[in-house]
């Protein structure tokens, strides 16, 4: 990345409500009558995980966990390292990890991996994003929202050097056009 860049909109606020709403209905259809704990994953994943439960229509505990791997950049740095840990139990629990986005796959792994030590019931994965282009290792996605292209993306949560998780849409993070410099077509 130069120095500048741009901000173009991805999905707008309709676009994600709706598939937030549609996320919600499967996660309640598939859990009604057990005990759900839904784990976020700090910071990212906060917005998301406030609108799904809102839609959901079965109690559920909430929890969360932090995990970071990206730092200021738009790589991760492939080392994950856990900020904050949950203070609910998690053994016996049917478990319901909440993530914005799952680009290479090495944080929800280790995540996956904290979790199988602690003996859930059961742990499935609910991701609002999903780059497949991008995944280093397997892992299963049973709720994916949007599967994106292999761009950085920003707010609804998801932030470049802890910027712009306050806006409420998703926008690409698009390389501006250097100074001086002419478009291919022109
Ligand atoms: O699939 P991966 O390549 O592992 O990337 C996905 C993870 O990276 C981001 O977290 P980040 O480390 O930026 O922390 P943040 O949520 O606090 O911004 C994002 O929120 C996911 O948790
Ligand atoms: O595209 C992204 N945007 C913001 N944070 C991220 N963490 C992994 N991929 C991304
Ligand atoms: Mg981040």
């Amino acid at each position: 990345m130069t120095g500048r860049f741009d901000l173009r909109l991805l999905y707008s606020r309709e676009d994600i409500a709706a598939v937030v709403r549609a996320l919600a209905k499967r996660i309640a259809a598939d859990y009604a009558g057990k005990d759900l704990l839904v784990v976020g994953v700090l910071k990212g994943a906060v917005i998301f995980l406030a609108d799904l439960i809102r839609e959901l229509t079965i109690p559920v505990e909430i929890d969360f966990i932090g995990l970071s791997s990206y730092g200021d950049g738009v790589t991760s740095c492939g080392e994950v390292e856990v900020t904050a840990f949950p203070a609910a139990p998690i053994e016996g629990r049917h478990v319901l990890v909440v993530e914005d986005i799952v680009d290479t796959g090495l944080c929800l792994d280790a995540l996956l991996k904290f979790l199988a030590a602690r003996s859930p019931a059961s742990v499935r994965v609910c991701a609002l994003m999903v780059k497949p282009a991008r995944h280093r290792v397997g892992v299963e996605i049973a709720y994916a929202g949007f599967a994106i292209p292999d761009k950085f993306v920003v707010g609804y949560g998801l932030d470049f050097a802890q910027r712009y998780r306050h806006l409420p849409q998703i926008y690409t993070l698009e390389e501006a056009p250097v100074e001086g410099q002419l478009a291919s077509n022109d």
